[in-house]
């Protein structure tokens, strides 16, 4: 990094020892000096030495406060011993808040406390912090915030209240909020209602379905503004201005999870305050000419919209309703008959197996997805021909499914913590490359290809293998080296499902038609046509950083 002038340097208190704090536009950093007694020609003389050093990024500084009463008389020895004596009666030291990270990507709100040998020196470096956190002009001020009461275990207002609302109030964000009182009462307020001109952002306190309504509030309110029809499945849709927060209280949270990499409520209030951006690729749905909803975690058929189905009957079980309702469903074993189309992703990175791993600053969500390695090149070259048939650029894909699963983004989450896409090397896909991902799980294929991959098995095996496939959800393993799993990237910005038939005849064991489970909300329609529209909205969060290899906490970096 290139070095930075200084803009404050002193020689400060912190616990009773002398550190020497420096401020820079880039860093607060904090280098204990220790006095060590050193002979010299027989005479005793005191020298410096430099011991523990530490450094907070200036973005990472959540506020800067003048400290209460301190315990001055307690250092009164210390400032002796650096010939300075501390002003009576004014506060003498102030408590800098900053981002801490600990294990599995939580960050938490640490404070630490200098103290000063005077009122004027503590004053300037409270003044110089508040001047350079001012020139951070992503940072929210006023935040609307819609907390769901209803989703996961129902405790989203708790969950604001004692985690959320300090940490904003700390950071001087000021907020108006909204408690819903009926399903679709922030996609309604958002849409026709809220002024959003007073916002520099959203925040949804809730699970993916809460997150769900508050995009669709904001991109059908940005699309009605612009005069774009959102019926019109071919429109390009304008991305929204408003960037939106989320705060896990809901039952899968995979949104959430997969964009700061865990779901701990203070974690994403900080994500918010420091006033990051990571841009989201969202699909929409239509069903003849008829926009139904947008989606931007899953939207599966078959095995998820079965379980969904029957999940929602148990809403009382909160979370583990999930458990339930998906061992019921394995058991059940339905399948589907169907016909998926799709325009295969061949000039984009993020095809099964890439080897970029889509993190904090990803190159590939910053670079329009476009084709721009060698190694995407042989990507291309590869990419296998499967059961499918091609109808000019198009693939279509027959068969009776077990589950048909088109996830936009990883959808990781605490159940599945890498996640159930096919892109990506640990199948977590890039945030936002213009393409989805489609995962089918055939039962029995209309026509048996021999290439390895998806070459498919009979039903009966299937089972056996399903089984195996949801339990790699469970760890690292590649949940696509299964026989029967064939797993694609899919062309953004077109259609990518033409049809799911219903006329064809299943056999006699299976129901006709399942539903789709479109981020955790039903969708009745079997014939669905869906695209991609890239970065359509934007999230304050940060992506997932690289795990630091120290386990415990350790920010403030030492250096
Ligand atoms: C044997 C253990 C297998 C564990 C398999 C775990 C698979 C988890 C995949 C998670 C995909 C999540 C996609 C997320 C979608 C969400 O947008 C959406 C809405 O979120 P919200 O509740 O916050 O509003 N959530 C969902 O649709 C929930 C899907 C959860 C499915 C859980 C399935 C559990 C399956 C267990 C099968 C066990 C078979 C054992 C046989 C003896
Ligand atoms: N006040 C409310 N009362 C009832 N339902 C609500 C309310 N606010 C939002 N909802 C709806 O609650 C459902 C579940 O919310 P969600 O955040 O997805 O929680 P969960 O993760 O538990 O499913 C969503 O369909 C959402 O539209
Ligand atoms: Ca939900």
């Amino acid at each position: 990094m290139e070095k930075q002038p200084r803009l404050l340097s002193s020689q400060l208190l912190l616990k009773n020892r002398v550190f020497e704090v420096t401020l820079n536009r880039a860093l607060l950093t904090w280098k204990e000096i220790q006095t060590k007694k050193k002979r010299v020609y027989g005479s005793i003389h005191s020298t410096f030495k430099v011991a523990g050093s530490y450094c907070v990024p200036v973005p990472e500084i959540v506020a800067v406060r003048e400290a209460e009463a301190d315990s001055r008389t307690k250092d009164e020895g210390r400032w002796q011993k650096l010939s300075q004596k501390p002003t009576e009666g004014y506060p003498c030291a102030f408590t800098v808040s900053y981002v801490e990270r600990g294990r599995q990507h939580r960050w938490r709100c640490s404070d630490v406390t200098f103290h000063c040998s005077d009122w004027t020196l503590c004053q300037q470096w409270v003044q110089s912090i508040r001047e350079q956190l001012l020139l951070l002009t992503s940072r929210p001020k006023h935040l609307l915030v819609y907390i769901n009461p209803y989703g996961g275990k129902q405790q989203g207002k708790l969950i604001y209240e004692e985690k959320v609302a300090p940490l904003f109030s700390r950071a001087s964000i000021s907020t108006d909020v909204i408690v819903t009182e009926y399903a679709n009462h922030a996609r309604d307020h958002l849409k026709m209602e809220a002024d959003l001109k007073k916002y520099d952002g959203v925040v949804c306190v809730g699970g993916d379905g809460m997150f769900s309504e508050i995009v669709h509030g904001l991109v059908s309110r940005t699309q009605a503004d612009c005069g774009v029809d959102q019926n019109c499945a071919e429109e390009k849709l304008v991305p929204c201005g408003i960037r939106i927060g989320i705060i896990p209280a809901g039952s899968t949270d995979c949104i959430c999870y997969a964009t700061v990499g865990t779901n701990d409520p203070a974690t994403s209030a900080l994500h918010v305050i420091v006033g990051d951006h990571q841009p989201l690729d969202v699909c929409s749905v239509h069903h003849n000419n008829t926009f139904l909803r947008y989606s931007v975690s899953l939207l599966g058929y078959g095995f998820y919209g079965d379980v969904l189905a029957d999940s929602e009957r148990k809403r009382w079980m909160g979370p583990a309703r999930y458990n339930f309702s998906g061992v019921k469903t394995f058991l059940t074993h339905h399948h589907y008959e169907g016909t998926v189309s799709f325009l295969p992703a061949t000039d984009i990175l993020g095809n099964p197996r890439d080897k970029t791993k889509c993190r904090a600053g990803c190159y590939i969500c910053q670079h329009n997805g476009k084709l721009l390695s060698e190694e995407a090149q042989l990507h291309k070259m590869e990419e296998p021909v499967s059961c499918s048939e091609t109808e000019g650029d198009w693939r279509v894909i027959r068969g009776k499914f077990l589950a048909i699963n088109a996830a936009t983004m990883s959808c990781a989450c605490p159940r599945s913590p890498k996640g159930l896409s096919a892109c990506g090397p640990h199948h977590r896909p890039h945030l936002a490359p213009g393409s989805t991902s489609c995962v089918t799980s055939c039962a029995t294929p209309a026509r048996p290809h021999p290439h390895p991959q998806v070459l498919l098995q009979l039903s009966i095996l299937l089972k056996i293998n399903f089984l195996r496939h949801l339990l790699r959800h469970t760890n690292k393993d590649d949940q696509f080296d299964l026989a029967f799993v064939e797993g694609g990237g899919a062309r953004g910005g077109k259609r990518l499902f033409r049809q799911i038939c219903r006329d064809h005849p299943a056999c006699g064991c299976t129901p006709v038609n399942s539903s789709w489970n479109c981020d955790g909300e039903i969708l009745p329609h079997a014939t669905i046509e869906v695209g991609v529209h890239r970065q359509l909205i934007r999230l304050f969060a940060r992506g997932i950083e690289d795990q630091p290899l120290f386990e415990d906490f350790c920010t403030p970096s030492v250096i």
